[in-house]
């Protein structure tokens, strides 16, 4: 069964994802790496084909990666999808939370369609749209702000060895 993260952009997904693959000994898949591999870079799709297509390959790439025994980092907002919801009710799911503060200097530089141009205003209406969404598909919910990643993956490991 796969561990699925899910999150804000730049709440952690990937870079503390592929540490807790590596602790537990398991492959780690990136929806958005694995979209990019096989369509190009993503603000490159949003500006060709839009949003709305964005959602439906993504959907394609999740599904997949939601029958593998990975740990699977998703793209911030694939879990506005229904069937993903579905998907994740029956998995364990975690949430990384990151505030504002911390958010910022993470998302600079940064090539994210969403927020290219409202920045962390934007980042904050999307956020404030999804955390329903987040907070009910979570079993494990931590906050990234400031504490470093290996603490972060010590405790997911341990919150997931209660959860089994
Ligand atoms: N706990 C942490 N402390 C400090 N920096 C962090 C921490 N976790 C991640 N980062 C840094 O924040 C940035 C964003 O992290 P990452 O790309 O893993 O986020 P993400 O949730 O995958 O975002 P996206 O939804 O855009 O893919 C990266 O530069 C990463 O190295
Ligand atoms: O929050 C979002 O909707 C997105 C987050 C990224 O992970 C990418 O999946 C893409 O930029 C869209
Ligand atoms: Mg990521």
């Amino acid at each position: 069964m796969p561990v699925v993260l899910i999150g804000p952009m730049g709440a952690g997904k990937t870079r503390i994802g592929s540490r807790l693959a590596r602790e537990v000994g398991a492959p780690f898949v990136d929806t958005d790496q694995r979209i990019v591999e096989r369509y190009g870079p993503i603000e490159e799709i949003f500006a060709r084909e839009g949003e709305p297509y964005f959602r439906v390959i993504e959907r394609e790439v999740v599904a997949e990666a939601l029958r593998e025994e990975a740990v699977v980092a998703l793209g911030g907002g694939a879990v506005l999808d229904p069937d993903t919801q579905d998907d994740l009710a029956t998995l364990p799911v975690v949430l990384l939370r990151v505030d504002e503060a911390a958010v910022a200097p993470r998302l600079a530089g940064g090539t994210r369609p969403l927020i290219a141009d409202g920045g962390l205003d934007r980042w904050r209406g999307i956020l404030a749209e999804r955390l329903p969404i987040y907070e009910a598909l979570a079993d494990i919910d931590l906050d990234t702000s400031r504490r470093p990643v290996a603490r972060i993956v010590a405790e997911i490991t341990g919150r997931l060895g209660a959860l089994a």
